[in-house]
């Protein structure tokens, strides 16, 4: 549900943000690049001076008497309601918004708050932007993170007309897509389309804990893409999976019974059946994947890749990215990858199929070794 009601805004400023880790800092930058005046504020002085070194705001001047537009609240989710109930405390004019990424356990500690108003809520509004990394700290911030990415809003009964409209400011100003939830409807979302894949990935990541290295040598970009946020950071995810136990819990029964079906078929592999079974298995995935959406929230679109060699020497990887688009073909993904032992790269692009030919046939005329 998009709230297509609304006109879109800018935001003017100043905007406080507290919690400067990967995303306090990636807004920061975002929004500083729209020349936004961005004041930071992280109680770990090392965070809050790499977050100011990296150009994602400043610090409070000292004496000065901040009025902020907005202050958005980055920390860790279990001190979240905390942070915002300060926040909406110390600056009354203005609207407040967390990213955190369990909403109804932030939105119910904040009601039960004795020391906030009905009134001051309606300066509040959960948000989650799904965009993010599988590392933290704003050394690993980046001000593009959320272009093209879904931003969910989830107004609470009170929120008014002027916060939900300064937050989608806030998401479309950092290139975001504005989607708008209850906090139930996205904590039921998140459970299957966030928490279940980063319980997926580590479980099957802490199988490979204790495998002997040549079984790791032949690890190829299929268990890379699956446990790449595998290397998420314990401390978010013990806050996030504790917050979300019974929606995530709930799928997880569901998975526990494919799991125990897809045993007792691979006990009896030759049994009648069996090798329906495992058709049918596979072929349930392809649909589940295939409705997955492109980017934009457009409809599922499949891409065609290809895949180039190149040396592993600086200026490669740029060089070619310019001659593709001196061609005028968007890039819509792309991957990098090394063969181990040997002096070279090899750059995976995925492009609209109808130009994938037209690209290869390009990129051959001007010396790339193109794999297809
Ligand atoms: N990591 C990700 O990919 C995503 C994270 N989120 C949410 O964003 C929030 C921040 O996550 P990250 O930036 O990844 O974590 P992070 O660990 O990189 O940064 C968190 C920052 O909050 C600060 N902090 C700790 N206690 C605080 C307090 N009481 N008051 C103010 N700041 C405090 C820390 O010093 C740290 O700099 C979390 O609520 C998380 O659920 C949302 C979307 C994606
Ligand atoms: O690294 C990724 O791809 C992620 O999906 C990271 C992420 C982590 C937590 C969130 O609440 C949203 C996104």
């Amino acid at each position: 549900m998009n709230p297509a009601h609304l006109q879109a805004t800018h935001l003017s400023g100043p905007v406080l943000v507290i919690g400067t880790g990967l995303l306090g800092a990636s807004i920061g930058l975002g929004l500083r690049a729209r020349s936004v005046d961005v004041v930071l504020s992280d109680p770990s002085p090392s965070a809050q001076a790499v977050a100011q070194d990296i150009g994602a705001g400043r610090a409070l001047d000292p004496g000065e008497e901040l009025s902020p537009q907005l202050v958005v609240v980055a920390s860790p989710p279990d001190v979240t309601a905390r942070v915002v109930s300060q926040a909406l405390r110390d600056y009354p004019s203005a609207v407040v918004v967390d990213i955190a990424s369990v909403k109804a356990s932030v939105l119910s500690e904040l009601q039960q708050d004795p020391a906030l108003e009905p009134a001051d809520l309606a300066r509040y509004i959960g948000t989650h932007p799904m965009a993010g990394r599988e590392k933290s700290g704003p050394v690993a911030a980046r001000g593009e993170l959320f272009t093209s990415m879904p931003w969910v809003l989830c107004p609470n009964e009170q929120t008014s007309a002027v916060a939900l409209k300064t937050a989608q400011a806030l998401a479309i100003d950092l290139g975001a897509v504005v989607s708008k939830m209850s906090v139930d409807e996205h904590d039921a979302s998140v459970a299957l389309i966030s928490h279940l894949p980063q319980v997926m990935s580590s479980l099957l990541a802490s199988r490979l804990q204790d495998t002997e290295p040549h079984a790791l040598s032949l690890a190829g970009q299929g268990l890379r893409d699956v446990t790449r946020i595998a290397a998420s950071d314990p401390a978010l995810w013990v806050q996030i999976l504790g917050a979300n136990a019974a929606k995530l819990v709930k799928i997880l029964y569901g998975v526990r019974e494919d799991l125990n079906r897809l045993i007792g078929t691979l006990e009896h592999p030759e049994a009648t059946g069996a090798r329906l079974d495992l058709a049918q298995l596979i072929s349930e995935g392809n649909a589940g994947q295939a409705r997955i959406p492109g980017k934009h929230g457009a409809p599922p679109q499949s891409f065609a890749w290809l895949t180039v060699l190149v040396d592993d020497r600086p200026g490669q990887i740029a060089q070619l990215l310019t001659e593709i688009g001196e061609v005028g073909i968007n890039l819509e993904d792309l991957r990098l990858d090394h063969s181990s032992g040997q002096d070279v790269g090899m750059v995976e692009i995925s492009v609209l199929p109808s130009r994938r030919q037209e690209l290869i046939d390009y990129l051959d005329s001007h010396g790339w070794k193109v794999l297809q």
